[in-house]
Parts: structure tokens; sequence; C-alpha cells
């Protein structure tokens, strides 16, 4: 049984859980009632900040307004134990409750076109709303004056196991997610949305999963505190709780499991002994303690502790989580229509505010040719190829891939046809090392890794984060995570830039033995001319937004004003 638990949640952590496991198991017996209270009320608040971290540390949704959950849950035992209903029913109503809100929110706050300030002014009006409701259905809330629930003598070890187990069990469940491929796409989807979306993970689905799991632990958190408080009011879903948990997380330190319950710990705890000596003085101690470990301890007393040890980087860039192995191919592709070009855009036109920048675009790529798109700084070629890649929309004409129609879809919709993206700037995820870029990226695969072994010392690079990389070596990481992905289509956007001339004439080399040993379509906008001889079956010109002239690189070359304007002949 240890050893599953080793294996399924990490050694390290396996080993920190029983030693919380005994801790926590050994506090009925050695503390009295009144600590024991207080140890089971900082556990249900630490639940509850560690199901804001869900959402906030994991998957980076920021939710100001989390009481809303928590007071769901807390309200639903509430009203039960009021009309003699057992409170669990009551309890699991109100994490119902929660996750149907978080889903509302997420879908709402969490779309393609949402402002990052909308899921702020969502999550604000939610517990703005929750709690004005809990004030004025008085029949079901008792207003202002909150609901008593009653605690009879002797039941604090009672709530204490009860909180105990609950806490446990869902840290248990977590540690085991985090390894696994939601685990994953959360770490992605934080770690670099962009590039998390062009492996085909869907950011909002993603986000607002964790949402919805981080309202159901919250509401978890306070289906359980209610017995505890004693008392059920508004300010149990209110904004001061809210800011209250986001202050607990920050001080506490985000994704981590230790650092919710840390922040949450100190908090509770302190309130209750220092709160009576120093008054409203206490609340500026809180407020001079946040500014410090905001401004000297940004990742929180957990990372600051992390640093302390010295713990290895593999751990502390997962947050916590060490991925499992190679998943295989997440997916499989659709199918495609064998006799349609790979890649077409028809009279494709995309303009800026008024600035028209693609001006009419015709181009029909055939299945596992290479093109490259020359012309000069200005003429459209990255925001073409933004527009293939669904980055951006075009205000006119349509875009099909491998057969499909996907002028409108999102980049990880084209992203699950078999579309890999390489950018100007190499997109990696620069927190995770090498070797966890390449577990994300085959996690996600669409079809069987291309086999390269120039790239096999990345499978084993877990010291350093891939932020410390040269540039050589993260185009070269961006290209192996890609290649390992299984890609159809692949858009490169200057995948020579900022590299030796060497170097450059030898990934124009291993494009071309991609393409050729597997059929995958390359499309690349480049400007080195010895490159695109290395590469392209056909070159395409570029200027002003439209197509000036495509053929091969000895019949573009000889076009006369190609020849003057962008290979220098007068
Ligand atoms: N997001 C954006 N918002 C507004 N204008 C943009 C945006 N992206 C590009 N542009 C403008 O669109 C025009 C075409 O830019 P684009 O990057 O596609 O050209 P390019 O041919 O790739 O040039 P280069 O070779 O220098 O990269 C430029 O005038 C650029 O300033």
């Amino acid at each position: 049984m240890i050893s599953a638990l080793r294996q399924r949640v990490g050694a390290g952590h396996a080993a920190a859980l029983a030693a919380a496991v005994l801790a926590l198991a050994a506090a009925p017996f050695v503390l009295l009632p009144y600590p024991l209270a207080l140890l089971t009320l900082a556990l249900v608040y630490g639940l509850f900040a560690f199901g804001l971290d869900v959402a906030w540390g994991r998957a980076g949704v920021v939710s100001i307004g989390h009481a809303a959950f928590f007071g769901l849950g807390a309200y639903g035992s509430a009203i039960a134990a009021a009309h003699d209903v057992p409170m669990v029913l009551g309890g699991t109503a109100g994490v119902a409750a929660a996750v149907v809100v978080a889903v509302l929110v997420g879908l709402a706050g969490l779309g393609r076109r949402a402002m990052p300030a909308t899921m702020a002014v969502l999550t604000l009006a939610m517990t703005l709303v929750m709690s004005q409701g809990a004030r004025s259905w008085t029949s079901l809330t008792n207003g202002t004056n909150g609901l008593v629930v009653f605690t009879g003598d002797g039941v604090v070890g009672t709530y204490y196991r009860t909180a105990a187990i609950v806490l446990g069990t869902v840290v248990l469940v977590w540690l085991v997610v985090l390894r696994g491929r939601l685990g994953r796409r959360f770490l992605a989807i934080r770690a670099d949305q962009q590039r998390a979306e062009h492996l085909g993970i869907d950011p909002r689905r993603v986000k607002t999963t964790a949402l919805a799991v981080s309202g159901a632990v919250s509401a978890v958190a306070g289906a359980i505190a209610a017995p505890v408080m004693g008392l059920v009011s508004p300010s149990a879903a209110g904004i001061v709780l809210s800011t209250e948990v986001l202050v607990w997380l920050a001080v506490g330190g985000l994704g981590t499991i230790s650092g919710a319950f840390l922040g949450a710990g100190l908090v509770t705890l302190g309130e209750q002994t220092l709160g009576d000596v120093l008054g409203s003085w206490y609340l500026l101690l809180m407020g001079v303690l946040f500014l410090v470990v905001v401004r000297f301890a940004p990742e929180g007393l957990a990372g600051l502790a992390r640093t302390l040890l010295r713990r290895p980087v593999r751990e502390k860039a997962a947050g916590g989580a060490v991925l499992a192995g190679p998943a295989g191919p997440a997916r499989a592709l659709p199918p495609v229509d064998g006799a349609a070009p790979a890649v077409s855009a028809q009279d494709v036109e995309k303009d800026f505010g008024p600035v028209p920048v693609i001006k009419g675009i015709d181009l029909r790529v055939g299945s596992g040719e290479v093109i490259c798109l020359i012309g000069p700084n200005g003429a459209g070629k990255s925001t073409f190829l933004g527009v293939l890649a669904g980055e951006h929309l075009p205000e006119r004409g349509r875009v099909q891939l491998a057969g499909h129609d996907v002028t409108g879809w999102a980049p990880h919709e084209r992203a699950r046809l078999g579309l890999g993206r390489l950018f100007q700037v190499p997109s990696v995820f620069l927190d995770l090392t090498p070797a966890q870029n390449l577990a994300i990226a085959r996690a996600e695969a669409v079809q069987p890794p291309v086999a390269l072994p120039l790239y096999d010392r990345f499978l084993e690079a877990d010291a350093a984060p891939a932020r410390e990389l040269s540039l050589a070596d993260r185009r070269a990481l961006e290209l192996a995570m890609v290649l390992s992905w299984g890609p159809r289509i692949l858009l490169l956007d200057e995948p020579a830039a900022g590299l030796s001339h060497e170097d450059s004439i030898a990934l124009a080399r291993t494009l071309r033995d991609v393409a050729e040993r597997t059929g995958c379509t390359l499309v690349a906008v480049e400007h080195d001319m010895e490159i695109v001889r290395e590469l392209a079956d056909r070159v395409v010109v570029l200027a002003d937004g439209r197509i000036l002239v495509e053929g091969s690189m000895e019949e573009v070359s000889a076009h006369d004003e190609v020849r003057r304007a962008y290979l220098g002949v007068a």
C-alpha cells in the first residue's frame, strides 16, 4: 500500500503526507479542547485557501470572490442543520451549487474573447450577490443574524476528526490528479498558455475545470467549517473573507499544497492568540507581514522555505508535481480528405483596426510540400501565418486545413488537426525543465513522435529550467517538442533567426529530412536565402499584403521586381 502510494503521488509527497497524517492523528491526544478547536478552524480555512490555489496557483485563474463558494458550502450545512436534515446532505447540495456557479462563471469569463478584467468583475459580483442574497432571504438564512449551528458538548474531537479525514482525502486525490493528464494540463496552461494552445490544449476548458474543482474544494471547506464556526452569517460568503483568503494564499505561497495551509494556519492562529492582545493593531501587523512577504519573498513562505532548503529545480519547476512518463498519443487525428490540399487560403484579408495588412491572399499547399514565404519587412508574412494558425481571425476569406474549413476555429482546435507551430521567439515552457517540456508535448501527441536522436539530450535534462538554455538550444527544444508531438502540418516563423550560419543550415537540413521522412507539410517564413534554397519546394513572395510571385527559387529569383527589391540585384 505504501509503495503504491509512493508510486501514485511521488516519494517526496508520500513522506510529507505520512508525516502530516501522523501529526494530525496525534493532535487529539496532546491538545486540550480549545487549541484543538483552533486547529480544526485552521485546517478548514487551509482547505478553503487550498481550494483557491487550485484555480489561482495551478491554472492562473484569479477569483477575488472565492468566499461565495465557501459560503455555499457553509449555508448548505447550516440550513440542513436548522431543518433537522443531516448536515452532510446540505453540505453536498452546497458543493453541487458551487460547481454549477463555477462552471457558469468560467464559461462566461474565460471565453476566447473575454477580457482579463471580466473574471475579476464576475467573481467580485459572485461574492456580493451571495452575501446580499444571504442577507435578504431571511426565511432561509435568518438574514444578518445568521444561522446558529448547534454544537453540543464534547463534539470538538468529532469535528476535528471529520475535518482531518476530509482534508486528507482531498489532498490525496489532488496529488493523484496532479500527476495525471489534468495536472499536466494545469501546469502547461499556467506555464505558457500560447504554447499549450498550440499543443491542442483548450485553455477555456482547463481553466473552467480548475475553477469548478476549486469551487468544490472551497465549498467542502465551508460545509465542514459551519459546525466548527457555530454561526453561519452573510460574512461567510462576503468580500472581506474573499480578500482574506487571497492574502493567506499570497503569504503562504501559490502553487504548493503547504503554502495554503501555512498561510491560513498562521493568520488564523495568530488572530486567535494575538488578536485579543493587540486588538486592531493585529490587522496592521498582518498588513505589514503581507507587504514584507510580497516584497521580499514573492513566492510566499513556502517558496522561501524551498529556496532556503535548496530543493532541486525539478520539483520547483513543476510546482511540486513530478510529471509521469510519456502517455502516448492523447487523441487520434480526424480523417483527412486525401484530395484536399494540406493548407488552403482563399481570398484571405486581415486588417488591424483601420489598417489593411493582408489584402487578398490565395494559396494552396499540397500535402508533404515545403514552401517558404519571403518578402520585405512589414509585408504581412507573420500575420498570414497567424491567420493560418488561428491567432488572427480574417476579416474576409476562408482557411482550410487538411480538407476542414477552420476559418473561425481557435488555435487549439486547429492543433488537434495536427497543425504544429514554431515562433520567431522560441515558445517553450520557460519555467519547466526541458524534460518536462518534452513530457507535456508527448502526452498531448496527435501522432507517434518523429524519431530525432539529435534531441534525445533533452529527455533527461531536468537539472535546470528551459529559461537557462541558450537561444539555439531553446529553438532546438521547441522543435523537439513539436516534432515529438507528431504534427501533420508545421508553420514556422523565421526558424533560423538568431542562429549561427552552421546551425541555420543544419536546422534547414533537419526540417527537410523531417518533411521527406514523415510527409509533414511545412510553411516557413524565412529571410535567409541560403536556407530558403536548402528547404523550399516552392517560394512564395509576399509584398504589401499580397502574393507578388510564386514558383521555384530560380523562377522567383528571375522575377525583375523580386531581384530589385529583395535580392539586392540592380
Ligand atoms: N497585432 C498587431 N496589431 C497592429 N498591427 C500589427 C500587428 N501585428 C502586425 N502588425 C502590423 O502589420 C504589418 C505586417 O506585419 P508582419 O509582422 O505580418 O510583417 P512581416 O512580413 O512578418 O514582417 P517581418 O519580416 O519584419 O517580420 C506591420 O506593419 C505591422 O506593424
